[in-house]
Protein backbone atom coordinates (compact mmCIF):
# COMPACT_ATOMS: atom_id res chain seq x y z
CA UNK A 1 0.00 0.00 0.00
CA UNK A 2 0.95 3.55 -0.89
CA UNK A 3 -0.19 6.82 -0.26
CA UNK A 4 -1.36 8.85 -3.31
CA UNK A 5 1.50 11.99 -2.49
CA UNK A 6 4.19 9.05 -2.73
CA UNK A 7 3.05 7.94 -6.39
CA UNK A 8 2.58 11.14 -8.06
CA UNK A 9 5.86 11.84 -7.05
CA UNK A 10 7.52 12.15 -10.19
CA UNK A 11 4.23 13.61 -12.14
CA UNK A 12 3.72 16.81 -13.88
CA UNK A 13 -0.25 17.83 -12.47
CA UNK A 14 -2.14 20.13 -14.36
CA UNK A 15 -4.70 20.46 -11.33
CA UNK A 16 -5.78 18.78 -8.55
CA UNK A 17 -8.78 18.37 -6.95
CA UNK A 18 -9.43 17.01 -2.80
CA UNK A 19 -6.96 15.19 -0.75
CA UNK A 20 -3.67 14.06 -1.63
CA UNK A 21 -2.99 11.69 1.37
CA UNK A 22 -5.44 8.62 0.27
CA UNK A 23 -4.22 5.50 0.35
CA UNK A 24 -3.91 3.29 -2.50
CA UNK A 25 -3.61 -0.35 -2.91
CA UNK A 26 -3.68 -0.71 -6.49
CA UNK A 27 -3.29 1.25 -9.79
CA UNK A 28 -5.62 0.51 -12.66
CA UNK A 29 -6.39 1.20 -15.87
CA UNK A 30 -9.95 -1.07 -16.47
CA UNK A 31 -12.90 0.05 -14.85
CA UNK A 32 -13.90 -3.88 -15.24
CA UNK A 33 -11.12 -4.17 -12.62
CA UNK A 34 -11.40 -1.33 -10.24
CA UNK A 35 -12.85 -1.49 -6.60
CA UNK A 36 -12.37 0.40 -3.36
CA UNK A 37 -8.29 1.72 -2.83
CA UNK A 38 -8.09 1.55 -6.77
CA UNK A 39 -6.30 4.85 -8.54
CA UNK A 40 -8.19 4.27 -11.89
CA UNK A 41 -6.06 6.14 -14.62
CA UNK A 42 -8.82 7.04 -17.67
CA UNK A 43 -6.74 6.38 -21.08
CA UNK A 44 -7.67 7.30 -24.12
CA UNK A 45 -7.41 3.46 -26.72
CA UNK A 46 -7.66 2.39 -30.08
CA UNK A 47 -10.37 1.54 -29.67
CA UNK A 48 -12.54 3.05 -26.17
CA UNK A 49 -11.70 6.17 -24.05
CA UNK A 50 -11.39 5.16 -20.32
CA UNK A 51 -12.82 8.69 -19.55
CA UNK A 52 -16.25 6.82 -20.26
CA UNK A 53 -15.56 4.93 -17.66
CA UNK A 54 -15.45 7.26 -14.97
CA UNK A 55 -18.75 7.37 -13.24
CA UNK A 56 -18.54 3.03 -13.32
CA UNK A 57 -15.11 3.88 -10.95
CA UNK A 58 -16.73 5.73 -8.64
CA UNK A 59 -19.96 3.58 -7.93
CA UNK A 60 -17.36 0.90 -7.40
CA UNK A 61 -15.91 3.26 -4.88
CA UNK A 62 -12.74 4.36 -5.79
CA UNK A 63 -11.35 7.33 -4.65
CA UNK A 64 -9.15 8.89 -6.79
CA UNK A 65 -9.02 9.43 -10.86
CA UNK A 66 -6.70 10.66 -12.83
CA UNK A 67 -7.27 11.69 -16.33
CA UNK A 68 -6.49 14.30 -19.04
CA UNK A 69 -10.05 16.03 -18.86
CA UNK A 70 -12.10 17.10 -15.37
CA UNK A 71 -15.20 15.32 -15.72
CA UNK A 72 -18.17 17.47 -14.86
CA UNK A 73 -19.75 15.65 -11.46
CA UNK A 74 -17.81 13.38 -8.86
CA UNK A 75 -18.58 13.05 -5.21
CA UNK A 76 -16.78 15.49 -2.76
CA UNK A 77 -14.45 12.52 -1.51
CA UNK A 78 -13.20 11.27 -4.50
CA UNK A 79 -10.20 12.92 -5.65
CA UNK A 80 -9.27 13.82 -9.64
CA UNK A 81 -5.55 14.54 -10.47
CA UNK A 82 -5.96 16.47 -14.06
CA UNK A 83 -2.66 15.48 -16.63
CA UNK A 84 -1.74 15.81 -20.14
CA UNK A 85 -0.99 12.09 -21.15
CA UNK A 86 -2.74 9.51 -18.29
CA UNK A 87 -0.64 6.60 -20.68
CA UNK A 88 2.71 8.72 -19.84
CA UNK A 89 1.37 9.10 -15.85
CA UNK A 90 0.29 5.52 -15.74
CA UNK A 91 3.70 4.63 -16.17
CA UNK A 92 5.67 6.73 -14.05
CA UNK A 93 3.08 5.82 -10.92
CA UNK A 94 2.83 2.20 -12.00
CA UNK A 95 6.85 2.56 -11.22
CA UNK A 96 6.59 4.66 -8.31
CA UNK A 97 4.21 2.21 -6.90
CA UNK A 98 6.42 -0.83 -7.20
CA UNK A 99 9.59 1.11 -5.57
CA UNK A 100 11.20 1.61 -8.72
CA UNK A 101 12.66 -1.96 -9.69
CA UNK A 102 13.45 -1.09 -12.73
CA UNK A 103 16.52 1.11 -11.16
CA UNK A 104 17.23 -1.77 -9.02
CA UNK A 105 17.96 -4.08 -12.50
CA UNK A 106 20.77 -3.44 -14.99
CA UNK A 107 17.66 -3.31 -17.68
CA UNK A 108 18.18 -3.72 -21.33
CA UNK A 109 15.32 -3.27 -24.17
CA UNK A 110 15.15 -4.70 -27.20
CA UNK A 111 13.34 -3.71 -30.35
CA UNK A 112 13.18 -4.00 -33.87
CA UNK A 113 10.90 -5.84 -36.57
CA UNK A 114 12.42 -9.24 -35.96
CA UNK A 115 14.89 -10.69 -33.75
CA UNK A 116 13.75 -9.41 -30.23
CA UNK A 117 12.36 -12.88 -28.51
CA UNK A 118 15.69 -14.15 -30.08
CA UNK A 119 18.27 -11.48 -28.67
CA UNK A 120 16.57 -11.34 -25.26
CA UNK A 121 16.18 -15.08 -24.58
CA UNK A 122 19.97 -15.66 -25.29
CA UNK A 123 20.88 -12.55 -23.42
CA UNK A 124 19.11 -13.93 -20.41
CA UNK A 125 20.25 -17.59 -20.78
CA UNK A 126 23.77 -16.43 -21.05
CA UNK A 127 23.74 -14.51 -17.98
CA UNK A 128 22.57 -17.43 -16.63
CA UNK A 129 25.31 -19.72 -17.80
CA UNK A 130 27.49 -16.79 -16.60
CA UNK A 131 26.32 -17.24 -12.74
CA UNK A 132 23.95 -14.61 -12.32
CA UNK A 133 19.60 -14.21 -11.90
CA UNK A 134 18.03 -12.45 -14.30
CA UNK A 135 14.50 -12.14 -15.20
CA UNK A 136 12.90 -12.00 -19.15
CA UNK A 137 10.00 -10.25 -21.00
CA UNK A 138 9.49 -12.16 -24.00
CA UNK A 139 6.81 -13.06 -26.85
CA UNK A 140 7.37 -16.64 -25.83
CA UNK A 141 7.49 -16.70 -21.56
CA UNK A 142 8.51 -13.97 -18.67
CA UNK A 143 10.83 -15.38 -16.39
CA UNK A 144 11.45 -14.55 -12.75
CA UNK A 145 14.66 -16.57 -13.04
CA UNK A 146 13.58 -20.05 -13.39
CA UNK A 147 9.97 -19.17 -12.41
CA UNK A 148 8.36 -19.40 -16.20
CA UNK A 149 5.48 -16.82 -16.35
CA UNK A 150 3.39 -16.91 -18.93
CA UNK A 151 3.46 -14.34 -21.24
CA UNK A 152 0.10 -12.40 -22.61
CA UNK A 153 1.96 -9.70 -24.95
CA UNK A 154 5.12 -9.27 -26.34
CA UNK A 155 5.78 -6.25 -23.95
CA UNK A 156 2.71 -5.67 -21.10
CA UNK A 157 1.19 -2.69 -20.09
CA UNK A 158 3.24 -0.36 -17.23
CA UNK A 159 1.51 -2.32 -14.48
CA UNK A 160 2.28 -5.75 -15.13
CA UNK A 161 5.62 -4.35 -16.28
CA UNK A 162 6.53 -3.38 -12.96
CA UNK A 163 4.72 -5.69 -11.12
CA UNK A 164 6.42 -8.49 -12.46
CA UNK A 165 9.75 -6.45 -12.42
CA UNK A 166 9.56 -5.85 -8.79
CA UNK A 167 9.15 -9.67 -8.21
CA UNK A 168 12.58 -10.05 -9.92
CA UNK A 169 14.11 -7.74 -7.49
CA UNK A 170 12.76 -9.49 -5.01
CA UNK A 171 14.18 -13.01 -6.17
CA UNK A 172 17.25 -11.40 -6.10
CA UNK A 173 17.87 -10.69 -10.04
CA UNK A 174 20.52 -8.97 -11.24
CA UNK A 175 19.81 -8.14 -14.89
CA UNK A 176 16.58 -7.77 -17.02
CA UNK A 177 16.26 -8.43 -20.32
CA UNK A 178 12.99 -6.76 -22.04
CA UNK A 179 11.88 -7.16 -25.76
CA UNK A 180 9.54 -3.40 -26.47
CA UNK A 181 7.43 -4.19 -29.52
CA UNK A 182 6.54 -1.08 -31.49
CA UNK A 183 3.00 -1.14 -29.77
CA UNK A 184 4.19 -0.97 -26.47
CA UNK A 185 6.33 2.70 -27.42
CA UNK A 186 3.41 4.00 -29.09
CA UNK A 187 1.36 3.09 -26.21
CA UNK A 188 3.71 4.44 -23.22
CA UNK A 189 3.81 1.07 -21.86
CA UNK A 190 7.59 1.47 -21.21
CA UNK A 191 7.28 4.87 -19.73
CA UNK A 192 9.33 5.54 -16.52
CA UNK A 193 11.65 2.36 -17.19
CA UNK A 194 15.00 3.03 -16.37
CA UNK A 195 16.93 1.35 -18.85
CA UNK A 196 20.96 0.55 -19.02
CA UNK A 197 20.77 -0.24 -22.57
CA UNK A 198 18.40 -0.02 -25.92
CA UNK A 199 19.40 -2.44 -28.76
CA UNK A 200 18.12 -2.16 -32.10
CA UNK A 201 17.98 -5.13 -34.96
CA UNK A 202 16.11 -4.13 -37.62
CA UNK A 203 12.93 -2.86 -39.45
CA UNK A 204 11.21 -4.30 -42.36
CA UNK A 205 7.69 -4.44 -43.19
CA UNK A 206 4.99 -5.07 -40.25
CA UNK A 207 2.44 -3.82 -38.54
CA UNK A 208 1.21 -1.27 -41.24
CA UNK A 209 -2.84 -1.96 -39.96
CA UNK A 210 -1.32 -0.29 -36.26
CA UNK A 211 1.04 2.70 -37.34
CA UNK A 212 -0.46 3.06 -40.65
CA UNK A 213 2.58 4.53 -42.59
CA UNK A 214 6.28 2.84 -42.44
CA UNK A 215 7.08 6.62 -41.27
CA UNK A 216 5.33 6.01 -38.36
CA UNK A 217 6.36 2.78 -37.41
CA UNK A 218 9.62 4.32 -37.83
CA UNK A 219 8.97 6.79 -35.20
CA UNK A 220 7.44 5.00 -32.69
CA UNK A 221 10.89 3.02 -32.53
CA UNK A 222 12.96 5.70 -32.66
CA UNK A 223 11.46 7.23 -29.65
CA UNK A 224 12.88 4.55 -27.53
CA UNK A 225 16.23 5.69 -28.53
CA UNK A 226 15.40 9.35 -27.75
CA UNK A 227 14.10 8.71 -24.40
CA UNK A 228 17.11 7.17 -23.16
CA UNK A 229 19.36 8.57 -19.99
CA UNK A 230 23.14 9.46 -20.97
CA UNK A 231 24.32 7.45 -18.96
CA UNK A 232 22.63 4.40 -20.63
CA UNK A 233 24.42 2.74 -24.16
CA UNK A 234 22.44 2.33 -27.26
CA UNK A 235 23.61 -0.61 -29.54
CA UNK A 236 22.14 -0.11 -33.17
CA UNK A 237 22.25 -2.74 -36.06
CA UNK A 238 24.54 -0.96 -38.49
CA UNK A 239 23.71 -3.41 -41.49
CA UNK A 240 19.98 -2.18 -41.18
CA UNK A 241 19.30 1.21 -43.41
CA UNK A 242 17.22 2.82 -40.50
CA UNK A 243 19.24 1.89 -37.71
CA UNK A 244 21.84 5.01 -37.61
CA UNK A 245 18.05 6.54 -37.60
CA UNK A 246 17.44 5.12 -34.16
CA UNK A 247 20.22 7.26 -32.70
CA UNK A 248 20.20 10.42 -34.58
CA UNK A 249 18.75 12.69 -31.39
CA UNK A 250 19.68 10.02 -28.45
CA UNK A 251 21.81 11.25 -25.70
CA UNK A 252 22.78 7.65 -24.86
CA UNK A 253 26.37 6.54 -25.56
CA UNK A 254 26.34 5.25 -29.70
CA UNK A 255 27.64 1.69 -30.10
CA UNK A 256 26.85 -0.23 -33.59
CA UNK A 257 27.56 -3.76 -34.51
CA UNK A 258 27.99 -5.05 -38.34
CA UNK A 259 28.64 -8.29 -40.24
CA UNK A 260 29.44 -5.86 -43.73
CA UNK A 261 30.96 -2.88 -42.45
CA UNK A 262 32.37 -0.60 -39.89
CA UNK A 263 31.04 -1.56 -36.38
CA UNK A 264 31.71 -1.29 -32.45
CA UNK A 265 31.58 -4.95 -33.00
CA UNK A 266 31.97 -6.80 -35.79
CA UNK A 267 31.67 -10.78 -37.04
CA UNK A 268 31.92 -12.77 -40.46
CA UNK A 269 30.66 -16.42 -40.88
CA UNK A 270 32.91 -18.43 -41.61
CA UNK A 271 31.73 -21.74 -42.64
CA UNK A 272 27.99 -23.31 -42.14
CA UNK A 273 26.37 -26.35 -42.08
CA UNK A 274 22.83 -27.26 -40.62
CA UNK A 275 24.39 -27.99 -37.15
CA UNK A 276 25.91 -24.67 -36.98
CA UNK A 277 28.54 -22.32 -37.92
CA UNK A 278 31.83 -21.15 -37.30
CA UNK A 279 31.83 -16.95 -36.92
CA UNK A 280 35.00 -14.43 -36.45
CA UNK A 281 33.58 -12.17 -33.80
CA UNK A 282 36.22 -9.15 -32.64
CA UNK A 283 38.77 -10.99 -34.20
CA UNK A 284 37.90 -14.52 -32.28
CA UNK A 285 36.80 -17.89 -34.03
CA UNK A 286 34.26 -19.79 -32.16
CA UNK A 287 31.59 -22.73 -33.04
CA UNK A 288 28.07 -21.97 -32.38
CA UNK A 289 24.89 -23.81 -32.81
CA UNK A 290 23.20 -21.63 -34.54
CA UNK A 291 22.90 -21.12 -38.80
CA UNK A 292 22.16 -17.67 -40.85
CA UNK A 293 23.25 -14.77 -41.58
CA UNK A 294 20.21 -13.14 -39.48
CA UNK A 295 20.97 -15.34 -36.53
CA UNK A 296 25.11 -14.24 -36.81
CA UNK A 297 23.71 -10.64 -36.22
CA UNK A 298 21.58 -12.14 -33.56
CA UNK A 299 24.71 -13.58 -31.64
CA UNK A 300 27.04 -10.14 -32.76
CA UNK A 301 24.10 -8.38 -30.78
CA UNK A 302 23.72 -10.64 -27.78
CA UNK A 303 27.84 -10.27 -27.72
CA UNK A 304 28.02 -6.56 -28.15
CA UNK A 305 24.97 -5.93 -25.40
CA UNK A 306 26.88 -8.39 -23.01
CA UNK A 307 30.19 -6.67 -23.46
CA UNK A 308 28.57 -2.93 -23.13
CA UNK A 309 27.11 -4.53 -19.70
CA UNK A 310 30.40 -5.20 -18.47
CA UNK A 311 31.01 -8.98 -18.84
CA UNK A 312 34.19 -10.18 -20.19
CA UNK A 313 34.59 -10.62 -23.43
CA UNK A 314 36.43 -14.31 -23.26
CA UNK A 315 33.42 -15.57 -20.95
CA UNK A 316 30.88 -14.25 -23.40
CA UNK A 317 32.14 -15.95 -26.09
CA UNK A 318 32.25 -19.03 -24.40
CA UNK A 319 29.13 -18.66 -23.11
CA UNK A 320 27.61 -17.87 -26.68
CA UNK A 321 29.34 -21.33 -27.97
CA UNK A 322 26.89 -23.36 -25.38
CA UNK A 323 23.43 -21.26 -26.14
CA UNK A 324 21.05 -23.14 -28.48
CA UNK A 325 17.91 -22.42 -30.57
CA UNK A 326 15.11 -20.62 -28.71
CA UNK A 327 11.73 -21.99 -28.72
CA UNK A 328 9.90 -22.17 -31.94
CA UNK A 329 12.70 -20.50 -34.12
CA UNK A 330 14.83 -22.72 -36.53
CA UNK A 331 13.70 -26.09 -34.59
CA UNK A 332 14.69 -29.25 -36.31
CA UNK A 333 12.81 -32.05 -36.48
CA UNK A 334 13.80 -35.01 -38.38
CA UNK A 335 11.49 -38.60 -39.31
CA UNK A 336 13.13 -42.30 -39.46
CA UNK A 337 12.95 -41.83 -43.11
CA UNK A 338 15.77 -39.00 -43.33
CA UNK A 339 13.33 -35.81 -43.87
CA UNK A 340 13.99 -32.89 -41.70
CA UNK A 341 11.23 -30.48 -41.33
CA UNK A 342 12.03 -27.13 -39.50
CA UNK A 343 9.41 -25.22 -37.57
CA UNK A 344 9.75 -21.39 -37.51
CA UNK A 345 8.37 -18.31 -36.34
CA UNK A 346 9.28 -16.04 -39.28
CA UNK A 347 5.44 -13.97 -39.62
CA UNK A 348 7.28 -11.31 -41.58
CA UNK A 349 8.59 -11.39 -45.52
CA UNK A 350 11.84 -10.11 -44.01
CA UNK A 351 11.78 -13.24 -42.09
CA UNK A 352 10.68 -15.85 -44.34
CA UNK A 353 13.16 -14.17 -46.91
CA UNK A 354 15.92 -14.60 -44.08
CA UNK A 355 14.98 -18.55 -42.90
CA UNK A 356 14.53 -19.39 -46.53
CA UNK A 357 17.73 -18.31 -47.75
CA UNK A 358 19.50 -19.79 -44.69
CA UNK A 359 17.74 -23.34 -45.39
CA UNK A 360 19.51 -22.23 -49.17
CA UNK A 361 22.74 -21.89 -48.02
CA UNK A 362 22.87 -25.06 -46.79
CA UNK A 363 20.65 -27.49 -48.62
CA UNK A 364 22.12 -29.53 -51.22
CA UNK A 365 21.41 -29.19 -54.60
CA UNK A 366 19.64 -32.69 -54.47
CA UNK A 367 17.41 -31.68 -51.81
CA UNK A 368 13.91 -30.18 -51.72
CA UNK A 369 12.42 -27.39 -49.92
CA UNK A 370 8.72 -27.41 -49.53
CA UNK A 371 7.40 -24.31 -47.53
CA UNK A 372 4.18 -23.92 -45.42
CA UNK A 373 2.99 -21.08 -44.52
CA UNK A 374 0.14 -18.69 -43.68
CA UNK A 375 -0.40 -15.11 -42.59
CA UNK A 376 -2.41 -13.87 -39.76
CA UNK A 377 -6.07 -12.87 -39.42
CA UNK A 378 -7.24 -8.92 -38.11
CA UNK A 379 -3.30 -8.16 -38.81
CA UNK A 380 -0.77 -6.02 -41.38
CA UNK A 381 -2.99 -7.76 -44.57
CA UNK A 382 -0.40 -6.10 -46.35
CA UNK A 383 1.98 -8.74 -45.63
CA UNK A 384 -0.24 -11.27 -47.12
CA UNK A 385 0.97 -10.76 -50.61
CA UNK A 386 4.63 -10.50 -49.77
CA UNK A 387 4.88 -13.35 -47.81
CA UNK A 388 3.57 -15.91 -50.43
CA UNK A 389 6.16 -14.40 -52.79
CA UNK A 390 9.16 -14.58 -50.78
CA UNK A 391 8.44 -18.31 -49.99
CA UNK A 392 7.60 -18.96 -53.56
CA UNK A 393 10.43 -17.61 -54.81
CA UNK A 394 12.75 -19.36 -52.32
CA UNK A 395 11.05 -22.74 -52.37
CA UNK A 396 10.17 -25.86 -54.85
CA UNK A 397 7.20 -26.10 -53.70
CA UNK A 398 4.90 -24.38 -51.13
CA UNK A 399 1.65 -24.84 -49.49
CA UNK A 400 -0.09 -21.94 -48.20
CA UNK A 401 -2.31 -22.49 -45.10
CA UNK A 402 -4.19 -20.94 -42.13
CA UNK A 403 -1.94 -19.03 -39.41
CA UNK A 404 -4.73 -17.57 -37.16
CA UNK A 405 -7.08 -16.89 -38.73
CA UNK A 406 -8.81 -14.68 -35.79
CA UNK A 407 -12.20 -13.01 -37.01
CA UNK A 408 -10.93 -13.81 -40.64
CA UNK A 409 -12.46 -16.29 -43.26
CA UNK A 410 -8.94 -18.04 -43.43
CA UNK A 411 -9.49 -19.22 -47.16
CA UNK A 412 -10.06 -15.17 -48.29
CA UNK A 413 -6.19 -14.83 -46.51
CA UNK A 414 -5.06 -17.34 -48.43
CA UNK A 415 -6.51 -15.74 -51.74
CA UNK A 416 -4.95 -12.74 -50.40
CA UNK A 417 -1.52 -14.83 -50.55
CA UNK A 418 -2.27 -16.22 -54.02
CA UNK A 419 -1.82 -12.25 -54.98
CA UNK A 420 1.72 -12.36 -54.49
CA UNK A 421 2.16 -15.79 -56.88
CA UNK A 422 2.33 -14.60 -60.52
CA UNK A 423 0.06 -17.26 -62.75
CA UNK A 424 4.15 -19.10 -64.22
CA UNK A 425 4.87 -19.52 -60.55
CA UNK A 426 1.13 -21.09 -59.63
CA UNK A 427 1.96 -24.80 -60.82
CA UNK A 428 4.30 -25.37 -57.55
CA UNK A 429 1.57 -23.81 -55.18
CA UNK A 430 -1.14 -25.68 -53.28
CA UNK A 431 -3.79 -23.77 -51.02
CA UNK A 432 -4.55 -26.37 -48.13
CA UNK A 433 -6.31 -24.34 -45.44
CA UNK A 434 -5.99 -26.90 -43.05
CA UNK A 435 -2.89 -26.36 -41.45
CA UNK A 436 -2.84 -29.84 -40.11
CA UNK A 437 -3.75 -31.70 -43.50
CA UNK A 438 -1.34 -28.31 -45.47
CA UNK A 439 1.64 -29.82 -42.84
CA UNK A 440 0.98 -33.78 -43.61
CA UNK A 441 0.74 -33.45 -47.50
CA UNK A 442 3.99 -31.18 -47.29
CA UNK A 443 5.33 -34.62 -45.18
CA UNK A 444 3.49 -36.83 -47.88
CA UNK A 445 5.21 -35.33 -50.68
CA UNK A 446 8.54 -34.75 -49.48
CA UNK A 447 11.23 -37.64 -50.11
CA UNK A 448 13.97 -38.71 -48.03
CA UNK A 449 16.99 -35.70 -47.94
CA UNK A 450 14.36 -33.12 -48.50
CA UNK A 451 13.41 -29.86 -46.17
CA UNK A 452 9.76 -28.85 -45.06
CA UNK A 453 9.73 -25.72 -43.60
CA UNK A 454 6.67 -24.66 -41.61
CA UNK A 455 6.41 -21.00 -40.63
CA UNK A 456 4.69 -18.61 -39.07
CA UNK A 457 3.41 -20.49 -35.83
CA UNK A 458 6.81 -21.45 -33.80
CA UNK A 459 6.23 -21.81 -30.40
CA UNK A 460 2.71 -21.16 -30.51
CA UNK A 461 0.48 -24.03 -28.79
CA UNK A 462 -2.78 -22.87 -29.97
CA UNK A 463 -4.22 -21.70 -33.10
CA UNK A 464 -6.60 -18.94 -32.54
CA UNK A 465 -10.53 -18.75 -34.89
CA UNK A 466 -13.13 -16.42 -34.37
CA UNK A 467 -11.92 -15.90 -30.88
CA UNK A 468 -11.50 -19.73 -29.49
CA UNK A 469 -7.78 -20.54 -29.24
CA UNK A 470 -7.52 -24.42 -29.92
CA UNK A 471 -5.09 -26.21 -29.05
CA UNK A 472 -2.93 -26.68 -31.98
CA UNK A 473 1.06 -27.00 -32.42
CA UNK A 474 3.17 -27.34 -35.45
CA UNK A 475 5.91 -29.30 -33.85
CA UNK A 476 3.48 -31.80 -32.37
CA UNK A 477 1.80 -32.03 -36.14
CA UNK A 478 5.13 -32.92 -37.01
CA UNK A 479 5.94 -35.60 -34.61
CA UNK A 480 2.69 -37.38 -35.08
CA UNK A 481 2.99 -37.59 -38.98
CA UNK A 482 7.10 -38.78 -38.85
CA UNK A 483 6.39 -41.11 -35.87
CA UNK A 484 3.29 -42.80 -38.74
CA UNK A 485 5.79 -42.95 -41.15
CA UNK A 486 7.46 -46.48 -42.18
C1 LIG B 1 -4.18 -2.50 -30.27
C2 LIG B 1 -3.49 -2.63 -28.95
O1 LIG B 1 -2.29 -2.75 -28.90
N1 LIG B 1 -4.29 -2.59 -27.87
C3 LIG B 1 -3.73 -2.63 -26.52
C4 LIG B 1 -4.25 -1.42 -25.74
O2 LIG B 1 -5.63 -1.50 -25.69
P1 LIG B 1 -6.53 -0.38 -26.33
O3 LIG B 1 -5.81 0.90 -26.44
O4 LIG B 1 -7.10 -0.92 -27.59
O5 LIG B 1 -7.70 -0.31 -25.25
P2 LIG B 1 -9.19 0.16 -25.50
O6 LIG B 1 -10.07 -1.02 -25.60
O7 LIG B 1 -9.23 1.21 -26.57
O8 LIG B 1 -9.53 0.87 -24.10
C5 LIG B 1 -8.98 2.12 -23.70
C6 LIG B 1 -8.89 2.16 -22.21
O9 LIG B 1 -10.19 2.00 -21.66
C7 LIG B 1 -10.17 0.99 -20.71
N2 LIG B 1 -11.47 0.34 -20.65
C8 LIG B 1 -11.99 -0.30 -21.73
C9 LIG B 1 -13.23 -0.93 -21.63
C10 LIG B 1 -13.92 -0.91 -20.42
O10 LIG B 1 -15.01 -1.46 -20.25
N3 LIG B 1 -13.36 -0.26 -19.37
C11 LIG B 1 -12.16 0.37 -19.46
O11 LIG B 1 -11.70 0.94 -18.48
C12 LIG B 1 -9.06 0.05 -21.15
O12 LIG B 1 -8.57 -0.70 -20.08
C13 LIG B 1 -8.04 1.04 -21.67
O13 LIG B 1 -7.23 1.53 -20.63
O14 LIG B 1 -3.76 -1.45 -24.42
C14 LIG B 1 -4.05 -2.65 -23.70
C15 LIG B 1 -3.40 -2.51 -22.31
O15 LIG B 1 -2.03 -2.28 -22.42
C16 LIG B 1 -3.49 -3.88 -24.42
O16 LIG B 1 -3.83 -5.06 -23.73
C17 LIG B 1 -4.06 -3.93 -25.82
O17 LIG B 1 -3.42 -5.00 -26.49
C18 LIG B 1 -4.25 -5.77 -27.37
C19 LIG B 1 -5.01 -6.84 -26.57
C20 LIG B 1 -3.37 -6.44 -28.43
O18 LIG B 1 -3.73 -7.44 -29.03
N4 LIG B 1 -2.22 -5.89 -28.73
C21 LIG B 1 -1.26 -6.43 -29.70
C22 LIG B 1 -1.52 -5.93 -31.12
C23 LIG B 1 0.13 -6.00 -29.23
O19 LIG B 1 0.27 -5.14 -28.37
N5 LIG B 1 1.15 -6.63 -29.78
C24 LIG B 1 2.53 -6.32 -29.43
C25 LIG B 1 3.48 -7.20 -30.23
C26 LIG B 1 3.62 -6.79 -31.62
C27 LIG B 1 4.88 -7.39 -32.23
O20 LIG B 1 5.95 -6.78 -32.16
O21 LIG B 1 4.78 -8.47 -32.83
C28 LIG B 1 2.84 -6.66 -27.96
O22 LIG B 1 3.66 -5.95 -27.36
O23 LIG B 1 2.32 -7.68 -27.51
N1 LIG C 1 17.84 -10.56 -36.81
C1 LIG C 1 16.87 -11.05 -37.56
N2 LIG C 1 16.60 -10.50 -38.77
C2 LIG C 1 15.61 -10.96 -39.54
N3 LIG C 1 14.86 -12.03 -39.24
C3 LIG C 1 15.07 -12.62 -38.05
C4 LIG C 1 16.09 -12.16 -37.15
N4 LIG C 1 16.07 -12.94 -36.06
C5 LIG C 1 15.09 -13.83 -36.24
N5 LIG C 1 14.49 -13.67 -37.44
C6 LIG C 1 13.35 -14.39 -38.03
O1 LIG C 1 12.18 -13.82 -37.45
C7 LIG C 1 11.45 -14.81 -36.72
C8 LIG C 1 10.99 -14.22 -35.40
O2 LIG C 1 12.14 -14.01 -34.59
P1 LIG C 1 11.97 -13.46 -33.12
O3 LIG C 1 10.88 -14.18 -32.48
O4 LIG C 1 13.30 -13.44 -32.48
O5 LIG C 1 11.50 -11.97 -33.47
P2 LIG C 1 10.63 -10.94 -32.65
O6 LIG C 1 11.19 -9.60 -33.03
O7 LIG C 1 10.62 -11.27 -31.24
O8 LIG C 1 9.15 -11.11 -33.24
P3 LIG C 1 7.74 -10.60 -32.54
O9 LIG C 1 7.60 -9.18 -32.95
O10 LIG C 1 6.70 -11.42 -33.16
O11 LIG C 1 7.84 -10.79 -31.09
C9 LIG C 1 12.40 -15.99 -36.53
O12 LIG C 1 11.70 -17.18 -36.43
C10 LIG C 1 13.28 -15.88 -37.75
O13 LIG C 1 12.66 -16.47 -38.86
N1 LIG D 1 3.51 -10.60 -32.54
C1 LIG D 1 3.01 -10.92 -33.85
C2 LIG D 1 2.83 -12.38 -33.91
C3 LIG D 1 2.31 -12.95 -35.22
C4 LIG D 1 2.30 -14.44 -35.18
C5 LIG D 1 1.43 -15.09 -36.20
N2 LIG D 1 1.35 -16.47 -35.87
C6 LIG D 1 0.03 -14.46 -36.19
O1 LIG D 1 -0.77 -14.89 -35.41
O2 LIG D 1 -0.21 -13.55 -36.99
C7 LIG D 1 1.70 -10.16 -34.11
O3 LIG D 1 0.88 -10.06 -33.20
O4 LIG D 1 1.56 -9.65 -35.20
MG1 LIG E 1 9.08 -11.47 -29.91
Amino acid sequence: MKKLFEILQEVDIRQIFNKRDLDVTDICFDSRKAKEGSVFVAVKGTVADGHQFIPQVIDAGCKCVVCEDQPQKYPDDVTIVVVENSSLVLGKMASAFYDYPSRQLKLLGVTGTNGKTTIATLLYKMVSIMGYKAGLFSTVANYIGNEKVEATHTTPDSVAINKLMAEMVEAGCDYCFMEVSSHALDQNRVEGLQFDGALFTNITHDHLDYHKTFKAYIEAKKSFFDNLDKEAFSLVNADDKNGMVMMQNTRAAKNTYSLKGMGTFKAKIIESMFEGMQLDIDGHEIWTQFVGNFNAQNLLAVYGAAVLLGFDKMEVLVALSQLKSVDGRFETIRSKTGKTAIVDYAHTPDALKNVIETINLVRQGNQQLITVVGAGGDRDPMKRPEMAKEAVQGSSRVILTSDNPRSEDPAQIVEEMMKGVTFKERIKVLSIVDRKEAIRTACVVAQPGDIILVAGKGHETYQEVKGVKNHFDDREVINEIFNAEE
